[in-house]
């Protein structure tokens, strides 16, 4: 890529695609070129509305404002399927302190214990923890879940035709047994002693993420040169990234993307809502055929990171290590190893 400008991604119409085979040919080729050169764009013409975006802000501020007893009624410690809250403090990325509370949300379904020679990332299916005190908060994140999940997939089918693939390669892995994930996050500024960490740098588990953020920034992703470079609010966007599971699919021709997130000064909030767009935990994810995959230059060997092709244990690896409490309590015996 030539001259790369760092100041903001670069920025996707998905409305494109319904505009006729020149603009979805300009397109395809502005895809290709953000998810392969930088693996992180800005979304817009995704049809998302505005009422529909503040109806899950709402819920998310009347959450965040509840007393703390009441957010804590849903600490995710109390979860072996690590849903609920995590207070600000006991998340871990790279092994150090986020600073950050959140509430982790997933597709709502009954637990499923695995038995003996069942994978253990069975333990990550079961039920959410909702607020008693706040009703709408169910509803307005379901329905989050069942709208992002639409514009995730019309987004993975672009993005595959982008890069000459067949476009629904990957819906078997979907579907009704999907496995998407939402967090409600706040950043609640600086943590008194000088630590900047509201997220450490990490790549997400799955296919695609699509982050909703305030105006406040703090999000950095790391881009072409090595650098994290900030990435600028931009309103009515979602900020996409590519997840672990393209990079296996694709033998690294797609990149899963480092982020992380710097607290915002002194007192200031920050609130963020990303949507993990999740295949089933049992999927298997099977070597993308594209024209591409000639040139792959094969995954990233991380030893501090591996990265699975079956979904569920890529998932398991990354919540035994951020929540080490909830892990340690209900998953002693996994914890060997990660
Ligand atoms: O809050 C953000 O902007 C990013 C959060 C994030 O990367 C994550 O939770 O995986
Ligand atoms: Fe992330």
């Amino acid at each position: 890529m030539t001259n790369p400008s760092y100041d903001q991604l670069p920025i996707i119409d998905l409305s494109a695609a319904d505009r006729g085979p020149r603009d979805r040919a300009e397109l395809h080729a502005r895809l290709h070129s953000a998810a392969h050169d930088v693996g992180f764009f800005q979304l817009v013409g995704h049809g998302v509305t505005r009422a529909e975006t503040d109806a899950l802000l709402d819920a998310m501020h009347a959450f965040f404002a509840l007393p703390e007893a009441d957010r804590l009624a849903l600490d995710n410690v109390n979860s072996p399927h690590f849903r609920g809250y995590t207070r600000t403090g006991d998340e871990r990325t790279g092994g150090t302190r986020d600073w950050r509370d959140q509430l982790d949300i997933g597709a709502e379904r009954p637990a499923r214990v695995p038995g003996p020679g069942e994978p253990a990332y069975w333990w990550l299916q079961g039920p959410n923890q909702w607020p008693a005190a706040l009703p709408g908060l169910r509803t307005a994140a379901l329905a989050w879940i069942d709208r992002l999940s639409e514009v995730a997939q019309r987004l993975l089918h672009e993005l595959l035709a982008a890069i000459g693939a067949p476009p629904d390669f990957y819906d078997p892995v979907f579907g009704e047994h999907a496995h998407p994930h939402l967090k409600l996050v706040r950043y609640p500024g600086s943590a008194g002693d000088g630590a900047d960490q509201g997220v450490g740098a990490h790549k997400d588990y799955g296919f695609l993420t699509l982050l909703l953020q305030d105006r406040i920034g703090g999000l950095q992703v790391q881009r072409e040169d090595g650098l994290f470079h900030e990435v600028p609010p931009l309103e009515g966007a979602f900020v996409v990234n590519l997840g672990e599971l393209l990079e296996v699919a694709t033998d690294g021709y797609l990149m899963a993307t480092n982020h992380r997130v710097v607290s915002p000064p002194g007192a200031t909030e920050r609130f963020s809502v990303p949507f993990f767009y999740n295949p089933r935990l049992d999927a298997r994810v099977e070597p993308l055929p594209f024209p591409g995959a000639d040139i792959a230059p094969g995954i990233t060997d991380d030893p501090a990171n591996p990265l699975y092709a079956d979904y569920g244990f890529n998932e398991l690896k990354g919540k035994l290590r951020a929540h080490p409490l909830a892990a340690e309590r209900h998953h002693a015996e996994l914890l060997t190893g990660v």
